[in-house]
């Protein structure tokens, strides 16, 4: 698969009875890590919704590479089960009627034999440190137990595109800094736009090769993700200042 960059346009406007919201960015993202910073409540999962398909802006265009998954213009829109990501969002999206295995099976090539993909499933489980629940349903699952499923059914198949939104959030320091490093390694090799949202300075600093700060509903896209940008836009000193 050729490396395709991720481009984006589009406002989206919500109101509530608390208050009116407005999204607007127009953006290109390079394969890579892109970090998504910026202060609860800015947009970052608004934006992440709209690229996969699970909110509509009014008006928008997002296209990974010469594939276009949306143009209001046109009146096209891509259903999310038809753009080709990898996701894993704070709040778990796995299947409710399937087991964890089955999840993470569902997500792999159907090309392969079933035994081919039981295999490989159980292999990715235990790789994220949970094959011993591959039978279990999701409403058994903890939440870092299920943010872990989701992981394994990430790295299932190389897609277009990698939504991540938080998604070490529910584990503890040591299995964090674990599979962040496991998982984002192997996310890298597929050589797609990843958008990494995290309001952890050493992560993004980390991993992040670009960043997206979204600030106020606005989104701005920055080349290189520089400790002392990732640091403002934390509300964070530069590191090393004292
Ligand atoms: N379903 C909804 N209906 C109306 N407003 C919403 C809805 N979901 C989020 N919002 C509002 O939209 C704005 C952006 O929320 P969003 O969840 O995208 O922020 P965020 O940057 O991801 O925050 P956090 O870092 O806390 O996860 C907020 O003002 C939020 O209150």
């Amino acid at each position: 698969m050729t490396a395709a960059p991720l481009q984006v346009k589009l406002k989206l406007s919500r109101q509530s009875t608390l208050g009116g919201f407005t999204l607007s960015a127009a953006f290109q993202a390079p394969p890579g890590i892109t970090v998504v910073l910026g202060p609860s409540g800015s947009g970052k999962s608004t934006l992440l919704s709209v690229l996969a398909g699970l909110a509509r802006p009014e008006e928008g265009h997002i296209a990974v590479g010469d594939e276009v998954w949306l143009d209001t213009a046109r009146g096209l829109e891509r259903p999310s089960h038809e753009r080709a990501l990898s996701m894993v969002f704070q709040k778990s999206a796995l299947f409710p009627h399937l087991t964890a295995l089955g999840n993470v099976m569902f997500a792999l090539d159907r090309a392969l034999s079933r035994a081919s993909r039981r295999n490989e499933a159980l292999a990715l489980l235990r790789r994220m440190k949970v094959e011993h629940l591959a039978h279990r349903y999701p409403r058994h699952l903890s939440g870092g137990e299920a943010q872990r499923v989701s992981l394994a059914r990430a790295l299932a198949r190389p897609p277009r595109l990698v939504l991540l939104d938080e998604p070490f959030s529910a584990l503890d320091r040591q299995l964090r800094h674990t599979l962040a490093e496991d998982v984002l390694g192997h996310l890298r090799q597929f050589q797609v736009p990843i958008l990494f949202v995290t309001h952890a300075l050493d992560e993004a600093v980390q991993y992040g090769q670009s960043a997206l700060l979204v600030m106020n509903g606005e989104v701005r896209f920055h080349p290189q993700a520089t400790a002392a940008l990732c640091a403002s836009a934390m509300g964070l000193p530069p590191p090393g200042a004292t």
